[in-house]
């Protein structure tokens, strides 16, 4: 695991203070982002109803008056289809490697089923201890709690299990003093305001790519991505350059929408997004353009941030 070079400002951590790292590991869908911005209070990954929109490992930092939690956000795991499929796939293996804490969520709102063995064998091999959060557990009707949760029982028997709303909180501090009882002692390893280490440009980027999926819905695909090409900070406004990305044509025109209609919903959400996030006032210049196969072509994949083994 590699540390930053130059931290700025680290507190003398308090006695039996615990730090490390934990991965977040589940299928699409389960709430792995919705979990890590309720853990963390601000939005750090990108959630949307469409699955697989979590694509880059994105960390959150977690600071309790006793612990450090360094969140690894991984794709869902399914089985590859493409290259990029691939890449998600060993960006999670690589991660289950790295850490002290591994994280697997799963829709608790559902019994066991044959997905989570697939993810459970992964795990098998892994030598950090591992917890299981059931999520969604606000859908849960009490009467089937306990039947819910013997069905994850019986496939990880052993394993701490966390009932948990990602949605609501709910059950999240009980899981987060769990994972912490599990970390080393050590000390802060980012200044205890820290919310995330990702470059401002890559969640920028996830800010446009999450209103490409809400606006669009099914219509686009996954085959789009966001390049940010210039951010210019002059002083009462930050000014956001970006490029989208998509394979084909016709998702250009679905994307610019009629007469510009939809790229202009698409900018006004993302402006949003940004201008909470940076809590100043954003300007957005959105450019559509269209890279066949992208997502098959491992140049542009690296170039884009999603590195191969
Ligand atoms: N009711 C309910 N819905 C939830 C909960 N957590 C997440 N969701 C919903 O489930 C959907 C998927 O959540 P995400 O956080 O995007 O899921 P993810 O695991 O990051 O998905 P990928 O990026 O595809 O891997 C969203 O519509 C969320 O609002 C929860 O605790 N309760």
């Amino acid at each position: 695991m590699e540390f930053p070079t130059t931290i700025p400002a680290l507190p003398t951590s308090p006695e039996g203070f615990r730090s490390g790292f934990v991965a977040l590991i589940g299928r699409p869908n389960v709430g792995k982002s919705t979990l890590l911005n309720q853990l963390v209070g601000e939005k750090v990954a990108i959630t949307s109803p469409v699955a697989q929109t979590t694509r880059n490992r994105l960390r959150a930092i977690l600071t309790t008056e006793t612990a450090q939690l360094v969140l690894l956000d991984t794709p869902g795991i399914h089985k590859p289809h493409h290259l990029l499929g691939e890449r998600l796939v060993q960006s999670a293996r690589r991660a289950i490697g790295e850490v002290d804490v591994v994280l697997l969520l799963v829709d608790g709102s559902e019994p066991a089923g044959r997905g989570d063995g697939f993810i459970v064998e992964m795990l098998q091999h892994c030598s950090a201890p591992v917890h299981l959060a059931l999520n969604k557990n606000d859908l849960v009707d009490p009467a089937r709690t306990e039947e819910l949760a013997q069905s994850y029982r019986e496939l990880v028997p052993g394993w701490p299990l966390h009932p948990v709303s990602a949605l609501n909180g709910a059950g999240t501090s009980e899981l987060v003093a769990a994972l912490a009882a599990d970390l080393p002692e050590g000390p802060h390893l980012y200044p205890p305001d820290a919310v995330s280490d990702q470059p401002e440009q890559l969640l920028l980027a996830e800010l446009i790519r999450e209103q490409v999926l809400h606006q669009t819905r099914e219509e686009i695909p996954h085959s789009v991505a966001v390049q940010i090409e210039r951010i210019v900070d002059d002083g009462p406004r930050t000014a956001v350059l970006a490029t989208v990305l998509v394979e084909r044509s016709s998702q250009k025109g679905i994307l610019i929408g009629k007469g510009g209609r939809m790229l202009k919903e698409i900018g006004s959400g993302a402006r949003q997004q940004m201008q909470k996030l940076i809590d100043g006032p954003v300007y957005l210049e959105l450019f559509v353009k269209v890279v066949p196969n992208w997502r098959r072509s491992a140049a542009r994949l690296s170039e884009l941030g999603y590195r191969g083994e």
